[in-house]
C-alpha cells in the first residue's frame, strides 16, 4: 500500500537526509495558493517525484513546511496516494496541519473572495463507502475507529479568528461546512441544490481524505477554504464554473491568506512556547 508505515517512513527518512529543518507545522497549499510557500524564510525546496513540491523554512520564526500542490483523486491517484504526504509529514514530526483549498460557495451569503474556516465536513466519499482508512489498521498511525466530530480543532480556530480580527479581515471571513466531490467535473445545478440542502456551505474536490488521515494520526487541523466562485443554483444563470476563474480569485486573495497564516503561526509559537 502506498501509505503503508514502511513506505511513509522511507520517504520521511529520505527527506530528513535532505534537510535538517524540523517543521512542527505543515501547510498544504490549495489551487492557486502555492505562493504561500514563497514567504518562508531560509527556504529549502525539495521537488517530489511527481506533482507536489515541499518547501521547508520558517514563517514568523516558526519552523514549517509547505506542500505546493497536492495529489487529487480526480487526477487518478488512489486515496492512499492522496493521503500519503500526510503520513510522511506526521513521521517527520509535524503536529499542526493547515489545509487550504479553493472551493465553490453554496451558502447564499458567501461572496467570491471570502475565506471560510472549515468547521466541519461532509465526505461524499465516506458516505458512499470510500474512506482512506479502509483496510487493515496500523496502530503506529492511530486507532481503528477514530473520532471525526472534533477533526477541526477549536483552539486553532480561535487563534485563527484572533488573527482575522487583528488583520481586519472580519468582513470577508466565514465559517462553514466543506463538502468534497470526486471531480474533475464541476457540479450540476441539481447537485448543488442537494449539497446545499444537506447543509454544506462550500464544495470542492480535495482535503477531506487528508483530514481523515491527519486526524487518525493525531495532528491538530485547521482547514481554510477560499471561496473562488459561487456555484450555480439556477437554470437561468449565465455564469459557468471554470478553473481559470478559480485560479484568478485565488491569486487575488493569496496575500491576505499569507498574512493570516503568518499571524497565526506567530500565535501558535506563543501558545506552545511559554518563553
Ligand atoms: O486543490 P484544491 O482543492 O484547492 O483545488 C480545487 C479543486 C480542483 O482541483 C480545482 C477546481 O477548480 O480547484
Ligand atoms: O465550484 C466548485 N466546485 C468544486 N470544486 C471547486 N473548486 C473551486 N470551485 C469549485
Amino acid at each position: 500500500r502506498r501509505n503503508s508505515y514502511e513506505m511513509c517512513k522511507e520517504t520521511a527518512d529520505w527527506l530528513r537526509a535532505r534537510t535538517a529543518q524540523c517543521p512542527k507545522t505543515a501547510i498544504i497549499c490549495g489551487s492557486g495558493l502555492g505562493g504561500l510557500a514563497e514567504v518562508l524564510d531560509n527556504k529549502t525546496y525539495i521537488p517530489g517525484h511527481q506533482n507536489p513540491i515541499l518547501v521547508f523554512g520558517e514563517l514568523n520564526g516558526q519552523p514549517c513546511v509547505c506542500m505546493q500542490g497536492r495529489f487529487h483523486y480526480y487526477e487518478g491517484y488512489s486515496v492512499g496516494m492522496v493521503t500519503f504526504p500526510i503520513r510522511v509529514l506526521f513521521l517527520l514530526g509535524v503536529e499542526v496541519l493547515i489545509v487550504t483549498n479553493a472551493a465553490g460557495g453554496l451558502n447564499p451569503s458567501f461572496q467570491v473572495g471570502d475565506i471560510m474556516f472549515i468547521r466541519d465536513h461532509i465526505s461524499m466519499f465516506g458516505l458512499g463507502g470510500q474512506n482512506p482508512l479502509r483496510g487493515p489498521n496500523d496502530e503506529r498511525f492511530g486507532v481503528r475507529f477514530p473520532c471525526m466530530s472534533d477533526a477541526y480543532e477549536q483552539d486553532l480556530l480561535s487563534l485563527a479568528m484572533e488573527s482575522v480580527q487583528e488583520l481586519g479581515f472580519v468582513s470577508f471571513t466565514r465559517e462553514g461546512v466543506y463538502c468534497q466531490l470526486a471531480g474533475p467535473s464541476y457540479e450540476t445545478i441539481a447537485e448543488c441544490r442537494v449539497l446545499q440542502a444537506l447543509g454544506a456551505d462550500a464544495v470542492g474536490m480535495s482535503t477531506i481524505p487528508e483530514v481523515i488521515v491527519a486526524r487518525h494520526c493525531g495532528l491538530r487541523i485547521l482547514g481554510i477554504s477560499l471561496i473562488t466562485n459561487k456555484v450555480m443554483m439556477s437554470y437561468n444563470s449565465q455564469e459557468k464554473a471554470n478553473h481559470e476563474e478559480v485560479l484568478r480569485i485565488s491569486v487575488v486573495r493569496a496575500e491576505a491568506l499569507q498574512k493570516l497564516v503568518t499571524c497565526l503561526l506567530g500565535k501558535l509559537g506563543e501558545s506552545t512556547n511559554p518563553l
